[in-house]
């Protein structure tokens, strides 16, 4: 993602720009395998990983290799056969980076570059609990022991790799001028972006907006790094929490697509490109460069190799997202789309709106329907009668399929 006031000038001097104006989506596939009974195969995570290339994703974050010899086996692979893809990046002018997530010890940090070096462009990103919660009773250690394992991480990851990405995990209960000084330490340490997560999904937009506006006031060298969101959904949150944090200077949104992941799930993808596409430049004072018209194939790829069902009234890419039921809803989308659809179902790659016959449905809708089903009645009592019976059964059925208006039809006409 980038500031939209950048767009022109990153055109014309697209090598003189730091990475950090420019990027923002960043999509993880190892937080969709943190959605608990999601693993994925080699083969599968390739094959997302390629899609998320095509789709014009800035950054995929592909596993956090030092968990498993799989693991450390998909991240190279992804390295070694997604990173250098310039497919649907024509206009983007540079692959997907590829960053693998570690610990911050340093045999993880060397396995993690192990794996992510093959990509022409790479990232080892190392996260470190910061809240007295986490530092108390998970890793038990003292806020200065903190400070110095995390600068001697990013210090070390540095010799490494000269694009480093550190999160203070459980940000949004860490105390905020602890936090202000750990990341102040981390950007002289080398860290080139700054990912602050709300790792237990408990801020508000408001709080967490204005941590970020804080943060950027307040660190210590705040302007030489890209400053990140992300989000955990456990009160609903997640995408308005990350848009706030989007309206107040973060530059890199962590998304995954459905919205999957750890309890409730991260913030998706979907919903943040999407509440920026259909919004003024003033509301959101950035661009991106993802292919919105992938998205329903990328969800649909996720659903089936995740096997994680997706509610139906997901926004975006919920089997509901573009359905109309109601009689007055179907009756005005059948005049005219605009009257109760924000977004165009093609421009996310969904197949077309769907007419959903129930017993709310009207006679405007079932007339389109039978048009659509190639059904031909012999004039207004015909479709009058048949209207009338279908909604007994509607009365009857939640969702009166194809098959039973055909059947109602023909039945009819014999
Ligand atoms: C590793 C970090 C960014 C994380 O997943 C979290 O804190 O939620």
């Amino acid at each position: 993602m980038f500031r939209r006031d950048d767009r022109t000038t990153s055109n014309h001097h697209h090598h003189q720009h730091q990475d950090h104006d420019k990027q923002v989506s960043k999509s993880a596939i190892d937080s969709c395998e943190q959605s608990p009974g999601v693993t994925f195969t080699v083969p599968e995570k390739l094959q997302i990983a390629r899609e998320l290339s095509r789709m014009g994703v800035d950054v995929c974050e592909a596993g956090f290799p030092v968990s498993s010899e799989g693991d450390f086996d998909a991240v190279s692979r992804i390295a070694k056969e997604v990173g250098p893809l310039m497919e649907g990046r024509e206009a983007i002018g540079k692959p997907m980076r590829i960053a693998g997530l570690s610990r911050a010890v340093q045999s993880d940090i060397l396995r993690t570059y192990e794996a992510v070096k093959h990509a022409p462009l790479h990232r080892i990103h190392i996260f470190l609990a910061t809240s007295d919660i986490h530092l108390t009773h998970k890793l038990r250690i003292s806020r200065e022991e903190c400070v110095k394992r995390a600068c001697e991480a990013v210090r070390y990851a540095r010799t490494l790799c000269d694009n480093i990405e550190f999160s203070p995990e459980d940000a949004g209960r860490t105390d905020r001028a602890f936090l202000v000084h750990v990341l102040g330490e981390v950007i002289k340490a080398g860290a080139t972006t700054l990912n602050v997560p709300d790792t237990v999904g408990i801020c508000t937009p408001e709080e967490y907006g204005g941590m970020f506006r804080e943060l950027i006031e307040k660190t210590p060298g705040a302007d030489t790094v890209t400053w990140s969101a992300h989000c955990q959904n456990d009160l609903g949150l997640a995408t308005a929490n990350t848009l706030s944090a989007i309206q107040n200077g973060v530059r890199q949104a962590e998304v995954t697509i459905n919205g999957i992941g750890e309890r409730a799930g991260n913030t998706s993808l979907e919903e943040v490109i999407m509440a920026i596409h259909t919004h003024p430049n003033e509301t959101f004072p950035v661009y991106h460069q993802i292919n919105t018209k992938s998205i329903y194939k990328i969800s649909q790829l996720v659903l089936q190799t995740s096997g994680m069902a997706i509610q139906p009234h997901k926004a975006i890419v919920g089997a509901n997202a573009f359905a109309h039921e109601s009689g007055i809803h179907q009756d005005g989308v059948l005049k005219h789309p605009s009257t109760y659809e924000i977004i165009d179902p093609a421009e996310v790659g969904v197949p077309s709106n769907a007419i959903v016959l129930g017993k709310s449905s009207g006679r405007n809708a079932l007339r389109a329907k039978l048009a659509e089903l190639g059904i031909q009645l012999s004039g207004d009592d015909a479709l009058q009668r048949l209207f009338a019976r279908f909604k007994a059964l509607a009365d009857k059925k939640t969702k009166v399929t194809d098959h039973d208006l055909v059947a109602l039809a023909e039945d009819q006409l014999v």
